[in-house]
């Protein structure tokens, strides 16, 4: 069990994430999800041991992430794999050498012993062959798959994905759900995916956790969530522009603004 305890984030005046009391299943796929700013990426972010909390604690069975030696740290990253946004692929190595760069890093395994892990990886993404390609000749999809495996490398027991299949076509989209979903029961992998994307967090997550500026508004089985009388959490799931949620988080008057009356005044004269 991964737990956060009173769990929070700010960057200098922003609440990113509220105090909050987290826990997340081993074995299961949680989803974070919720609207642009709700603070979904900081969530993660503090999870994966990442940035430091504001206040809380993160704990890894009776261990807390907060304060551990950077020895220790690093030994349970490597149980840990992650998969960006923006894939993260380092531009200088082919798609080998991507996925092979956790073995090479942290493991003293031979070259021939890391070939066949790399394609075994390659083959469970369906790119076994594409080896020698460069990241810039890969497709939106195709990147997201390599980064997949090369998350996939050391076998982690914990992995996060943020924002897994941003930016992908359905198809695409619909391939790497169901790699983040057939990997993780297969391999009783712990996975958080924070995502938008309502169709595929809903769709493969054990557990949701829904966000709203900073606060968990609802969470449990999908199913749950589907059914939820919270408005904001229909707005959220039916793509409604209108309602609780609001369009503008602008918290100055308009017209102060325009007026440039004192306090409010963005720009130097
Ligand atoms: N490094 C930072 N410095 C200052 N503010 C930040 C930083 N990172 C996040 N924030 C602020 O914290 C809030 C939550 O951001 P976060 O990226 O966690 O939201 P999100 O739900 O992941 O959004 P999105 O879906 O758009 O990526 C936002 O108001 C954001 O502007």
């Amino acid at each position: 069990m991964i737990r956060g305890e009173k769990l929070s984030k700010r960057y200098g005046d922003v609440t990113a994430l509220s105090p909050t009391d987290i826990e997340i299943s081993t074995g299961k796929i949680t989803a974070i999800m919720g609207g642009s700013g709700s603070g979904k990426t900081t969530l993660l972010r503090l999870l994966a041991g990442l940035e430091a909390p504001t206040t809380g604690h993160i704990w890894y069975g009776d261990e807390d992430l907060c304060g551990m030696p950077v020895k220790r740290l690093y030994e349970l990253r490597e149980s840990m794999g992650m998969l960006f946004q923006y894939s993260a692929l380092l531009n200088s190595l082919n798609v080998y050498d991507n996925v092979a760069f956790p073995l090479h890093e942290h493991t003293e395994l031979d070259e021939s012993v890391i070939g066949t892990m790399v394609s075994m990886k390659l083959e469970q993404v369906g790119l076994r062959g594409f080896e020698d390609l460069m990241p810039s000749e890969l497709s939106g999809g195709m990147a997201k798959r390599v980064a997949f495996a090369r998350a996939m490398a050391m076998d982690p027991r914990v992995v996060f994905f943020d924002e897994p299949t941003s930016g992908l076509d359905p198809i695409s989209a619909g391939v790497i759900s169901n790699l983040i979903s057939e990997t993780s029961r297969k391999n009783r992998m712990t996975s958080i995916v924070v995502t938008h994307d309502v169709d595929a967090g809903l769709g493969i997550a054990d557990h949701v956790i829904l966000l709203w500026q900073g606060c968990i508004i609802a969470e449990g089985a999908p199913e749950s969530i589907r059914n939820s009388d919270d408005e904001r959490v229909q707005q959220f799931l039916n793509g409604r522009p209108d309602g609780p949620i609001p369009f503008s988080r602008s918290t100055t008057s308009y017209i102060d603004d325009l007026t440039h009356k004192p306090g409010t005044v963005r720009f130097a004269s």
